[in-house]
Order: structure tokens, then sequence, then C-alpha cells
């Protein structure tokens, strides 16, 4: 094809003499012959209408070559000279961290070492961070405690001084979410991914959703949930005797999942039972499809998965909108507003000034967000709390002798529950040990001042939250093991006033649910003491696996004695 453009284009140069000498000929010619004249003329012509064609040719030629030397440019710029610049930068800064591989950066050195971590047996007592984050793990041990990695084409830059982290934290219009992920957003979308004023409309909106004088009248909806469940273990439990051998696992998701049901959509809480089973697919189907995010658009490929995600998507989409503007309908027909999480959503939204508020698309993103957020994160806390408590058989007794004076076999409700101090201290211990989220990240899209360093824009900035937790440094040589005790004067004592425990983040953007989940996780723990002692089954395997959270891969089996 070149060589044939290079030819048009010198015959393109020539056109305007050759037209010249066509125009002179044309003028010579004489009216005596007329048929020699049709037929110079439509010679003519056709030569004109070649030329024309010519050059159309060589402008959509010359205009491809700009477009294939662009993307070149491109291709070069993002996966060579930014990155080698960004490298440069960071150096001269002083930080340390691994050299650039191109395109994949560390990604594939640091998914071959969590293989060989998880390929591993692993036992209670073995170092979670070695088998959840094994390269952070050894860049820690290579570098120090600030280094920056690879996230692909992009440096990342991990921190763990705690006054660092106050600082990210609170500059949060510098320092926005990563989108490296875009299938993510299928779950997420909404507040735990917006950035500057479109979060802080969202957060202002959203807020009065999770006050606590809204999330306290949702106690008895948690005990409601909550009790199905004890009612279902007691049966069981009775059906062999007085104890029973259970994989508490998928039963506590689920009754976390009806817990969201119920708070979220109230009286239209079975569709949203329905809602809570296809997330459940698509945060499966996205994991699976992870693996594969370096291939630019993969998730507009027609595979199987790809279009099974689009189908879940569009339902969850119908069952969410036939929810909202049912509520709407109510609510312009005069009834009350529900005082379910929608129901606060939706008033709260028709209080803002007109333009200011969400529309349907919006709404329909923060209810996904908080069947993932809030289901996904409480479930896990659980689980661990029972594993733990399972390893430290003192600590339960404690716990079950403080709900028994608190409530004896009495419903459990806000005032004793707000009484719970023990078990506030197992909590936050497991939340130190086992954070649902085990890494922050934030990215910066200009030059910036972190503490002495100046970073440039286009990197990020990883917040490791469980090395944090674990750093001896921070909280003394006995930082892995299970001590509920350091909480006993509360978490600013416990922390000596850092900013090292970040269970639900840090700062305006911390968690928006956590006075929910906290509540939530008393009232199902204060239950099951109140009626199981229990303790690890020799089938138990420990399998901390991160998913998007901590995950017991394996479940959590134990032994269930009723009381
Ligand atoms: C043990 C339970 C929970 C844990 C450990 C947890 C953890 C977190 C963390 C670490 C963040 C901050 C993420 C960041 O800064 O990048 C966050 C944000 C968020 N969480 Fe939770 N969460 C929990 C429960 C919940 C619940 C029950 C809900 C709602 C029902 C919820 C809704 C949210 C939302 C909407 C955000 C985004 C807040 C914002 O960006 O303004 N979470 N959570």
């Amino acid at each position: 094809m070149w060589p044939e453009v290079v030819r048009n284009l010198s015959k393109g140069q020539s056109s305007t003499v050759t037209n010249n000498i066509l125009l002179s000929e044309h003028k010579s010619i004489s009216t005596k012959d007329k048929s020699a004249h049709a037929f110079s003329s439509s010679k003519f012509s056709k030569i004109l209408r070649d030329q024309k064609h010519q050059q159309m040719e060589i402008v959509i030629a010359s205009l491809a070559l700009v477009v294939v030397l662009w993307c070149i440019w491109r291709i070069l710029e993002w996966v060579w000279l930014k990155p080698k610049m960004l490298e440069s930068y960071l150096r001269r800064q002083g930080l340390v961290g691994t050299r650039y591989t191109p395109l994949v950066g560390d990604v594939r050195r640091s998914f071959s070492m969590l293989k060989e971590a998880r390929s591993k047996p692993m036992k209670p007592t073995d170092d979670l961070i070695s088998l959840v984050m094994p390269y952070s793990f050894h860049m820690l041990n290579t570098y120090g405690k600030t280094f920056f990695t690879w996230s692909g084409p992009i440096p990342a830059i991990t921190i763990m001084n705690p006054q660092l982290i106050k600082e990210v934290y609170n500059k949060f219009y510098d320092f926005e979410k990563t989108h490296t992920f875009p299938l993510t957003s299928l779950l997420t979308d909404g507040l735990a991914n917006a950035d500057g004023d479109k979060w802080v409309k969202h957060r202002k909106i959203i807020n009065p959703a999770f006050h606590f004088e809204k999330i306290k009248n949702m106690v008895p909806t948690f005990y409601k949930s909550c009790i199905e469940v004890m009612c279902e273990w007691e049966k069981l439990v009775s059906d062999k005797g007085s104890s029973c051998e259970l994989d508490v696992w998928p039963w506590i998701v689920n009754m976390t999942g009806d817990v969201i049901s119920r708070t979220a959509f109230g009286s239209s809480y079975k569709e949203g039972q329905r809602i809570f089973i296809l997330q459940a697919e698509l945060a499966h189907l996205i994991i699976l499809a992870l693996g594969k995010n370096y291939i630019p658009a993969y998730r507009h490929f027609p595979t199987k998965n790809n279009r099974r995600m689009k189908t879940i998507v569009k339902e969850i989409q119908v069952i969410l909108r036939g929810i909202i503007s049912h509520r709407e309908k109510a609510r312009d027909a005069g009834e009350a507003p529900s005082d379910d999480l929608l129901g606060i959503l939706l008033k709260s939204n028709s209080e803002q000034s007109k333009g200011n508020g969400l529309n349907m698309e919006e709404i329909m993103e923060e209810c996904k967000l908080f069947y993932f957020a809030g289901q996904e994160t409480t479930s896990v806390l659980l689980a661990w709390t029972m594993v733990l408590l399972s390893q430290h058989q003192d600590w339960q007794a404690r716990a079950r002798e403080e709900v028994m004076q608190v409530f004896g076999h009495n419903k459990p409700d806000l005032q004793g529950i707000n009484q719970l101090k023990v078990m506030t201290m197992i909590i936050y211990e497991v939340l130190r040990l086992y954070p649902p989220v085990i890494q922050m990240n934030r990215a910066t899209h200009k030059e910036i001042k972190l503490g002495d360093m100046t970073l440039p824009g286009g990197i990020q900035v990883h917040m490791p939250v469980l090395l944090i937790h674990r750093d001896t440094k921070l909280w003394g040589d006995d930082a892995a093991e299970f001590k509920p005790e350091r909480f006993k004067d509360g978490i600013a004592k416990a922390t000596k006033n850092q900013v090292c425990f970040l269970p639900f983040g840090w700062g305006p953007r911390i968690c928006i649910g956590q006075n929910f989940a906290l509540l939530e996780a008393k009232m199902a723990l204060a239950l099951i003491l109140q009626r199981f002692s229990f303790e690890l089954s020799p089938s138990y395997v420990h399998s901390p696996y991160r998913v998007f959270t901590i995950h017991p891969q394996c479940g959590a089996h134990l032994i269930l004695h009723k009381l």
C-alpha cells in the first residue's frame, strides 16, 4: 500500500502542471471537429476525476499516518516515557523502590508471591501479613516503611507514618480515590468512588441516613435478622444433642445480607434480598475478571462472564428502579416517608434545592453501595471475631459474663449494648488484627506536598492498614497478639493519639456506616454469647484470603455448644 501512496503523492504534486496543459489543450480545440472535441472532453473529465480521487487518497493516507504516529507516541508515553519520568522524579526526592518493568510494573511479581503464599498450608499462628500481603511484606523488609512499587505503569508510594496518613486523609481534594479497576465500580460506585465537589454533595445528602438518631431506630431490625439465625442454630444443635459442628461463615453472610435488606428497604426487603443474591454473583464474576484488568477494554469483550455481568447489572437496576419509584409515588400520594435507609435518603434528597439533589441513577448507585459496603465488611468482622474468640476462650468467657450481667436472658437493647465495654474492646482488637479493608489507596492529579516530599501528579499513595495495625513501633512488641485490653481506655489511649487505627478509614471520608456496623455486630455477638459457647472444630482450616476484604476461604468451622 505504501509504495502506491508514494506514487500517488508524486502524481499529485504534478497535478497543477498537468491541469494547465490540459486547459490550454482544451482552448485550442477547433469547433470544426465536434466528435474529436466530445472525445477529448470526456477524457479530460475522467483525468480530472482520477486526480481528485488521488488527492483524496493522499489526504486519507496522511491522516492515517498522523493517527498511527499519535497512537505510537501515546503508547510510548504511557508505557515508558511517563513512568520513567515519574521514577526519576521520585528517586530525586530520595525515595526508594523497585525498578520499573514496562507495562506490568510489579503486578506479576506480587501475584506470583501471593500464589506461592496461598499454596502453603496456613496455621492460625502464622503471620497474617506474609499470607495476604506477601509483596508489601517483602518490600517493607527490603526498603523500610516508605517505598514505591508499580501498579502497572503507575508508581505507588506506600506510607506508614501516622502523620503522613493524617495529611492524606485530610487533603481529600488533593488525594482522590484511585479508579484502577473500572469493573469494581459496578459494586461500589456512588459515595465511595466519588471525588471533590461531587463527593461533598453526595455525603451531605446521605449523612442523615446514618445519624446515630436514625441508626438506633434500626436496632429492633438488627435483632429480628439475628434472632432468626439463632433459632436455626439452636435447632441444629438440639438435633445433634447439645453440640454441633457448623460452618458459621455462610450463615453470617446471609444474616448481614438480611440486615441490610431490611434496614435499607424496609417493607420491600424481599426484593432487596434478590439484589443481595445478584450482587454476590456479580462480586464473584468481577473477581474472576480482575486478573485480566491489564487488557485494555477487556470488560467490553463479549465473553460469557461479561455478558452475565451486564445481565445482572440490568436486573439489579430494574429491581431498584421499581422500589424507588414505588416510594416516590407513595410520597407524592402524601404517605409519610419510611424510616429505612432508602426512605431517609429520599427525604434528605427532596429537601435539597432544585438541581442540587441526586437523580434516579445516583440514588440507585448509593443503594447498591449500601449493600456491598454494609454486608461484605460486617460479615468478615463477625466471622473473624468468632474465630478469635474460639482461640481465646478466656476472652470469650469474659465477653459472655458481661453480656449476661447486662442482659441476662433478655432481649438485647440499645441502652444495654452501649454498656458492653469488654465486647467493644474485643471488636476493636479484631478490627486491628483482621481489618476488613486491608489497604486504602489514593491518587494525585497534580504536584502536591506530603510531609517533606513533593509528589508529582499521576501517582498513587497506598496506606497498608494491615501493616500499620501490626507495626511494632506503633503498637508494641506484642502487636501481632490478640490483646483486647490494649483498648481498655479507648482508641485514643491505645494509639497514643496517632492516626494508626484505621479499620473505618479516617478524616472527612471515614466510613459513613461505622455506627451501623458496630451496633449490628454487637447485637449479633450478644445473642450468640447468650446461647452458645464455641470452639474451633478439628476440621477448621485457617484460610484468610484476600478478595475485596479478607474472607475465611475455607469457611469458619466451629463447634457450637448449647448453654
Ligand atoms: C465492619 C464494618 C465496616 C468496615 C470495616 C468499613 C470500612 C470502611 C472503610 C475503611 C472506608 C473508607 C474507605 C476509604 O477511605 O478509602 C469505608 C467507607 C464507606 N463505608 Fe464502610 N465499613 C463498614 C461498614 C459499613 C456499612 C455497614 C456501611 C453502610 C451500610 C458502609 C458504607 C460505607 C460508605 C458509603 C463508605 C464511603 C464513605 C465516603 O467515601 O464518604 N460501611 N468503610
